[in-house]
């Protein structure tokens, strides 16, 4: 089981390194979250690269529309991962597993607000997706709905993808994900909003045991 740490919004390059530096024994994957991207472009993947060879870097793109172009310019930035979304059409989504293929990178499909879960999954582990990630979104969180549960359900239909969770999870909650035995748990303020993220880190890794 792979942990992957997000940094979001009010990251730069300097806060990841300075989180990354202290936490990297205990994580796999730096995420170059969404809001990131959105306000400095691929440069903060640029400048990870060449810092962090032993990480795989995910850039979070939540790829819409443009598939190839830029599943391709994350993977030429240096990206190991890139994010598309579940509701995008299927010619974006080959188009990204196109482009992840030329340069031997993977495609996290993020299924965030989808509608027929059931249903895409089946599709999307067709289609060649990598990872598949049940994602609970960050403004919904706040609304006391059982998100993993609904994950645990979802989980069953995943038959050939790599699993992510993500959305919400932190030491406190860790067991309700780690008992659905993902690849990939994701966690973004959970560690890097915690006073002392390598603390967080270290309790999150334990509870991960040796899955
Ligand atoms: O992709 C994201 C938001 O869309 C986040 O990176 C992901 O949800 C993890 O962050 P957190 O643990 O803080 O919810």
């Amino acid at each position: 089981m792979k942990l992957q740490v997000a940094f979001d919004c009010g990251c730069n390059t300097r806060t990841i390194c300075d989180c990354v530096d202290r936490i990297s024994g205990y994580m796999d994957f730096i995420e170059v979250g969404t809001p990131l991207i959105i306000e400095k472009g691929l440069s903060t993947v640029r400048e990870l690269r060449p810092r962090y060879p032993h990480l795989k870097i995910l850039a979070d793109l939540k790829i819409m529309d443009g598939g190839f172009y830029e599943a391709n310019a994350a993977f030429e930035a240096g990206a190991d991962i890139v994010t598309a979304l579940a509701a995008a059409e299927d010619a974006t989504l080959k188009g990204a597993v196109e482009a992840a293929a030329k340069h031997g990178g993977e495609i996290m499909v993020d299924t965030i607000a989808h509608p027929d879960l059931p249903r895409r999954i089946g599709e999307l582990d067709a289609m060649g997706a990598d990872y598949i990630c049940l994602h609970t979104a960050k403004d919904t969180q706040g609304s006391g709905r059982d998100f993993a549960a609904f994950m645990r359900e979802m989980r069953g239909f995943v038959r050939h993808a790599k699993l992510a969770l993500a959305g919400g999870i932190n030491p406190e909650n860790i067991e309700s994900y780690t008992s659905m035995a993902p690849d990939v748990i994701i966690i973004g303020e959970g560690i890097t909003g915690a006073s002392d993220p390598a603390k967080a880190a270290g309790i999150v890794r334990e509870k991960m045991g040796a899955h």
